[in-house]
């Protein structure tokens, strides 16, 4: 998907994020090297371990840090001569703790959106709006200081869409996070992309996470690009089928070793069994019948999908972040 403009009567294509030859040293580190990428609407998600230069990138994009080498374009503007228009269509969730703590969220909220040229009571609604949409209208006359993770996240999320930007770049928004507010923020995020009609590039050292949420993800390893593809390119099914059985006993045991004897290719995965498919006739009928036959009831036969982990296992010479 990629933006549409409408530009004197002509339908105008135009990619969010484009990078050539992108390259940022530190000294020695060398933190980007010649990125090249092509970020569209929808949901992006921009995975790498730590330092692999996720935060160096979009602090590039925003003009808060100056590239070594190469070129970039935000929403078809160039960093180096329109960072300040660049910033003005553009949300930016950073990945520290930003929030004053003696300041309540909606005077947060209302400052940012002013900041950015709105009017204040055009500020004041919009920043309702969006505390609302990432839940904290309950929670917004409370100073921020008192705010767990979860909320401190949030606020920083709503002052990132606070002036109504087309792009905004999260960073590591489910940082500090426990499993319940991480699905939480995630399912914001994909709302953000897909209901708001915001486009999105949201980073995560955390592999897999983004996975559910992301239409495109780019993976960095040590500066450079390691693959940028569509979500469902990198969950290509890998051959395998993955039953889960239940029943008296040793259920799972059974099923596998009565499978076995029937000559299919399997062994157990956690509570699953896992079936070698690859280059062979279709199982699911041998599989029904063999549950029958060991008593047993088949909780679900699906097939595997591979995973973004499974990138790194194969090509990342910098190895599998934590
Ligand atoms: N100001 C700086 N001075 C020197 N080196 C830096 C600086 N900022 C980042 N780096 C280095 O650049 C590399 C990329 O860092 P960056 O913060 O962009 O990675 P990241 O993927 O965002 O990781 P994290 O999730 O830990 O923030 C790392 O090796 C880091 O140590």
């Amino acid at each position: 998907m990629t933006l549409v403009y409408l530009i004197g009567g002509y339908c105008v294509r135009m990619g969010v994020i484009q990078t050539e030859g992108l390259t940022k040293k530190y000294g020695q580190v060398t933190a980007l090297d010649s990125l090249t990428i092509d970020v569209d609407a929808g949901v992006t998600g921009l995975v790498g371990a730590n330092g692999a230069g996720k935060s160096t990138l979009i602090k590039i994009l925003l003009g808060l840090l100056r590239p070594t080498g190469g070129r970039a374009q935000v929403l078809g503007m160039d960093i180096a001569a329109q960072s300040q228009q660049i910033r003005t269509a553009v949300g930016y969730m950073p990945e520290h703790d930003c929030l004053p703590p003696d300041v309540r969220a909606i005077d947060f909220v209302v400052h940012m959106a002013r900041m950015s040229g709105l009017p204040a009571h055009a500020a004041r609604e919009r920043a309702a709006d969006v505390l609302r949409h990432v839940g904290l209208a309950e929670e917004r006359y409370r100073l921020m200081g008192g705010y767990s993770t979860g909320m401190k996240q949030r606020a920083k999320l709503a002052q990132a869409l606070a002036h109504d930007p087309k792009l905004v770049l999260l960073d590591e928004p489910t940082n500090g996070l426990d499993p319940a507010a991480r699905d939480d923020m995630l399912h914001l995020v994909q709302r953000i992309g897909h209901d708001f009609g915001i486009a999105v590039l949201v980073t995560s050292h955390l592999l897999g996470e983004l996975e559910r949420v992301s239409d495109h993800v780019v993976v960095l390893d040590g500066g450079r690009l390691l693959r940028s593809s569509a979500t469902q390119d990198f969950m290509g099914d890998t051959g395998m089928l993955l039953v889960e059985v239940l029943g008296e006993g040793d259920a799972q045991t059974r099923m596998g070793e009565a499978l076995a004897r029937a000559g299919v290719a399997c062994r157990p995965r956690g509570r699953l069994i896992e079936i070698d498919t690859r280059g062979r006739p279709p199982v699911h009928d041998l599989v029904r019948d063999t549950a029958v036959a060991e008593q047993v009831g088949i909780v679900r036969i699906q097939a595997d999908h591979a995973r973004i982990e499974d990138i790194f296992r194969e090509e990342a010479p910098h190895g599998q972040p934590a």
